[in-house]
């Protein structure tokens, strides 16, 4: 068996090297390892450096191809080659033709709800910024979230959580559940565009009932008041790019994708209160838990018995309140030891001011540095009920939670 993966799958070395003849970067190995011993032919793995560059000369002889988003799988890429599985370490499925895949028995998998935690306390971190940067309180304020899928349900759970009303859209949730009789509470896009807040969590699609490609455009954003928040984190062609190039400086814009990604028009950033180079998703757990959802797809696929078990990962920590420090305080500095967004546009503003361009807008998410999720972080907190109050918060946007003593 040949596997090929994109140099940007953190620890696939880890997971996939009890299935390796040998790891390498250019060439099929020739040592045997645990597994390849008992099979006929050897098992090779190959990391190699790809991304946008994976070609069909790479992938014509791998029986597996493990992907990221920027690797588009399609006739092109695959046709002729010996595949029988695609793996993409990523919740969204744009950039590969499921249909053709299918078609050639090739069996697709990706890794859904890998990174929803990672984007709800993107969003999460991003509201303490900008109440702290720019006085904008959410208190008695609405929120919307536009896709509730994996990671939409967990952005509504931590703005409730805060104390915020959201309102949720999602037809064809809302179409399904209703056919089942289980309807949620919905409602319509333009009464989600009437939102203080509205976050935007729905996959890229172009064609169907429910497409989002455009989903927000002219009409749509003329609809968002003065002054309202629009987050994007799902991707960036669901906002018509020139329709927010009108409306951009009479909204406070969250952008962690672009329009036209991964080129970034300058004159936007520059409006954007957050600016991002999509990387929400881009906790470290959020990827470890990509590569290992794939493992466990392959080791299936293939009978191989369990996938191995999760790598020690870095970071984390104890956080504790200082004397007559307030929960509400302490809570907000708890959020941003874990994560701030801010930092990650400071880095990305002055990248591209260096050098503009989709080239560093690549570097800047290949080379992104480590951020563990707030479960990693515990919470060592007073007693008294105060501190309780907070601790059921504070659980709920997902930090674990110890009492002193
Ligand atoms: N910025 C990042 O780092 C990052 C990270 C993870 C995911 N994403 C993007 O976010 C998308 C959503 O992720 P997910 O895990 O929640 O996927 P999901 O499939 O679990 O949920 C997507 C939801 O969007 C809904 N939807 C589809 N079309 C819609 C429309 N026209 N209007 C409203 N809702 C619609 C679906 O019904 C579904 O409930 C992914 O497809 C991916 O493109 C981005
Ligand atoms: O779809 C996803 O899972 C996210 O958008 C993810 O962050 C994409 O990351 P990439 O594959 O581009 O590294």
């Amino acid at each position: 068996m040949r596997i090929v993966a994109d140099e940007n799958i953190p620890y696939v070395e880890h997971f996939f090297e009890a299935i390796c003849y040998e790891k390498g970067s250019n060439e099929y190995g020739s040592q045997p390892s645990l597994l390849a011993q008992s099979e006929a032919k050897p098992t090779t793995l190959l990391l190699r450096s790809a991304g946008r560059n994976m070609s069909p000369d790479l992938v014509t002889d791998a029986d597996l191809l493990l992907v990221r988003s920027i690797t588009q799988v399609n006739q092109a890429l695959v046709a002729g080659s010996s595949l029988k599985f695609v793996g993409s370490a990523t919740i969204g499925t744009d950039h590969i033709d499921q249909p053709y895949l299918a078609e050639n028995n090739i069996t697709f998998s990706n890794a859904p709800g890998c990174n929803a935690d990672s984007v709800a306390e993107y969003v999460t971190a991003a509201l303490i910024q900008l109440k702290q940067n720019t006085g904008w309180d959410w208190v008695g304020k609405t929120a919307s979230v536009i896709g509730v899928g994996n990671v939409g349900s967990r952005v509504v759970q931590r703005l409730e959580a805060l104390g915020l009303r959201v309102l949720k859209n999602d037809p064809p949730r809302q179409q399904k559940e209703q056919r089942q009789g289980t309807c949620d509470d919905f409602v319509s896009l333009e009464q989600a565009l009437n939102a203080d807040l509205i976050c935007l969590h729905t996959p890229l699609t172009t064609t169907g009932e429910h497409a989002t490609e455009d989903l927000i455009s002219r009409a749509q954003l003329a609809q968002i008041a003065d002054g309202a928040v629009l987050l994007n984190a799902g991707r960036g062609p669901v906002i018509n790019g020139p329709a927010l190039m009108r409306h951009k400086d009479r909204l406070k814009l969250i952008l962690d994708v672009w329009p036209t990604e991964p080129e970034v028009n300058p004159e936007l950033l520059a409006s954007c209160f957050i600016a991002t180079p999509h990387i929400a998703g881009y906790s470290l757990d959020g990827k470890v838990r990509g590569t290992a959802m794939l493992a466990d797809a392959v080791f299936q696929q293939f009978d191989l018995g369990n996938a191995p078990q999760w790598p020690q990962l870095p970071g984390g920590g104890v956080l504790t309140p200082k004397p007559e420090q307030s929960p509400q305080d302490f809570l907000q500095q708890a959020i941003l030891t874990s994560y701030q967004p801010l930092h990650d546009d400071q880095i990305m503003r002055e990248a591209l001011q260096q050098q503009p361009g989709a080239e560093t807008f690549d570097w800047l998410r290949k080379n992104y540095p480590v951020r563990r999720e707030f479960r990693a972080f515990y919470l060592n907190l007073p007693l008294g009920p105060q501190w309780q109050a907070l601790a059921k918060v504070a659980a709920k946007l997902g930090f674990q939670i110890d009492y002193e003593g």
